[in-house]
């Protein structure tokens, strides 16, 4: 079994509001990575991040983005770090290599930080010495290059609804 369709990009991208329209249009189900996370470890994400730290989420998110990989069907909305994982993005090779898409979903810095704020269920945008602006463009511009790598397409979400961002997603999908 594989996800029909993975969703990647950074924070406020849009990846769980666009993966569950494009689940909905499909028929199929979504399933979203953090929340996956947050259903095992029986915590949120800000509680793991502030009693373990980063790298013990990013081993977690590893096993569960692996896993859901090879045992999800439907629509795979990834969290915006999971293919830092060198785990991860080998697992996205093989999918992508059986045929699976993998969508980037691209935002500029503008409209992500209108769509996520000061969100504090996002402890990546909050750190001593930076603004979370300053935080998202950081991290948004260390991460473009890994996106590109392990994407099969890119989809601006800056303009439209996720309804109409999920239909132009849709349209790139084999049999659409
Ligand atoms: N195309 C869009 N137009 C307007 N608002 C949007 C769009 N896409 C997402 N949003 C809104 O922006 C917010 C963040 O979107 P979402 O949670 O889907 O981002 P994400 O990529 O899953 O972020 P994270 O990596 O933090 O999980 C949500 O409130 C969502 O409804
Ligand atoms: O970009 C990130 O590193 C993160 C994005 C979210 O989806 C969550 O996975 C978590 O808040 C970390
Ligand atoms: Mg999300």
């Amino acid at each position: 079994m594989r996800p029909t369709l993975v969703l990647c990009g950074p924070m406020g991208s849009g990846k769980s509001a666009v993966g569950r329209r494009a689940a909905t249009a499909l028929g199929v189900a979504i399933h979203d990575t953090d929340a996956m996370i947050e259903e095992r470890a029986g915590r949120t994400i800000a509680e793991i991040f502030a009693a373990d730290g980063e790298p013990a989420f990013r081993e977690i998110e590893r096993d569960v983005v692996v896993e859901a990989l090879g045992t999800t069907a439907g629509v795979l909305a990834l969290g915006g770090g999971a293919v830092l994982h060198p785990d991860t993005r080998r697992a996205l090779a093989g999918y992508r290599a059986d045929g699976g898409v993998v969508v980037f979903l691209d935002v500029s810095a503008r409209q992500a930080l209108l769509r996520i704020g000061t969100d504090q269920r996002r402890p990546m945008l909050h750190g001593d010495g930076e603004s979370p602006r300053q935080r998202w463009n950081r991290i948004a511009a260390e991460r473009r290059a890994v996106y590109e790598e392990v994407a099969s397409h890119v989809v601006t979400t800056d303009r439209g609804t996720p309804a109409a961002v999920a239909r132009r997603i849709l349209a790139l999908l084999p049999d659409a």
